[in-house]
């Protein structure tokens, strides 16, 4: 179905985010189906959305949450979630949001490091508790996606470099206030080749006979997020590919009996709910190039900006002949370009123009800066 804005919304001031909560309860019933309930646990990643209207309607269809911050936490706590649905990951957890989250006794803390183990260890015993914690390792497999959304490589700082496990883990023997529940890994966002999920799987089946061997049994695999949408097309596949997605772990992750597999997807559960609208402000002619001036910039959605990243991009208003543009915003930077040379209808002063695939990692990395307002959400 071709994008529409519904009627009512043409003469909302803008900028502002709309969300068609349909699709989004759309996108849950094809991903719950695809987990098979029991099969895979989904874990949804806060990071890339995490307004109230959108959390509660995951929360309804069942999925848990990952968060990457107290704020996260405390967000998905609001939302409803219950704490034994929470997992909280993150590379530098602050001692305030690690004791917030023993205190809510969330499900399970993925943990990066020996450091933060003991502190974990530390902060557990004050409580009088255990954290559950799960390892994240590093397994060092390519994602094939933008490097700076690659996580999974020795370069990032992310994870237990596979060198190091065997010390992590005899490291364990001294935290009596933490207890391994796992092993976690996730290794980047917007991953469109699904066979890195294969080579991953097999890291994590070598890592899981090498731990049985060392009389480690673990309960719980969590093989973190990534999977890709499609951003140039959004309307041929508004909802993901999840059968494939769950089909790469079922083909080729040696699940142990009763253990729990868990995944945390966030852009593919979002993204295509959620569009900028913007009205164009000045159309602005040089001899080299047709510069359509939006009210919306790199301080609405940055992913343009910051990785060069395209969305697809409609005038919900012309039906004139087609003419390249680039479609800029008003920021004082020249990265605050959202397209080069895209082929648009005749553009002009007023036109609604809609940015589309913009629900995951939009809104939640706006900023200020120029002292911009922050552009409301309206919700269908
Ligand atoms: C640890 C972790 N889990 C889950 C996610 C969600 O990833 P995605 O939105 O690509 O599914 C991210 C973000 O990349 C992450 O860093
Ligand atoms: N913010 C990134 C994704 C990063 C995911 C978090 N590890 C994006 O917009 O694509």
């Amino acid at each position: 179905m071709p994008f529409h804005l519904p009627a009512e919304l043409a003469q909302q001031p803008t900028p502002f985010y709309y969300y068609d909560l349909p699709l989004l309860d759309q996108t849950l019933a094809a991903l719950t189906a695809a987990a098979r309930p029991g099969n895979f646990q989904v874990h949804y990643a806060l990071k890339a959305n995490s307004n109230l209207p959108i959390l509660q309607r995951i929360r309804a269809a069942g999925l848990g949450a990952d968060c990457v911050s107290g704020g996260e936490v405390q967000r998905a706590l609001e939302a409803g979630f219950a704490p034994d649905h929470v997992v909280f990951a993150g590379v530098g957890k602050s001692d305030a949001e690690i004791n917030r989250a023993l205190a809510a006794d969330i499900f399970c803390f993925n943990a990066e490091s020996v450091p933060e183990l003991r502190v974990l260890n530390e902060l557990a015993a004050a409580q009088g508790r255990v954290a559950r914690v799960a390892l994240r390792i590093n397994p060092n497999v390519d994602a094939h996606t933008h490097a700076y959304i690659t996580t999974g490589l020795e370069a990032n700082k992310f994870g237990i470099s596979l060198q190091d496990l065997a010390g992590v883990i005899d490291s364990l023997d001294g935290l009596p206030h933490v207890e391994l529940i796992g092993l976690h890994a996730h290794i980047g966002s917007q991953i469109t080749n699904l066979t890195v999920f294969a080579a991953l799987s097999r890291k994590l089946n070598e890592l899981q006979t090498w731990l049985e061997g060392r009389g480690h049994q673990l309960p719980h695999l969590n093989v973190g997020g990534g999977l890709g949408i499609d951003y140039h097309t959004p309307d041929e596949q508004l909802i993901p590919d999840f059968a494939a997605y769950f089909g790469m772990f079922e083909q080729h992750l040696q699940r142990r009996p009763g253990q729990q597999v868990h995944v945390e997807l966030g852009r593919a559960v979002v993204a295509q709910c959620g569009t900028l609208v913007s009205r164009v402000l000045y159309v602005k002619e040089s001899q080299q190039v047709r510069f359509a001036i939006l009210d919306a910039g790199m301080t609405e959605l940055i992913r343009p900006a910051l990785y060069g990243s395209h969305h697809h991009i409609q005038n919900l208003s012309s039906q004139g002949p087609e003419l390249p543009y680039d479609v800029v915003g008003p920021i004082c930077e020249s990265s605050d370009t959202f397209a080069k040379g895209v082929l648009l209808p005749e553009t002009r002063r007023g036109d609604l123009v809609a940015i589309r695939s913009a629900g995951a990692y939009g809104e939640v990395m706006a900023s200020g800066y120029n002292l911009r307002e922050k552009a409301p959400a309206v919700y269908r």
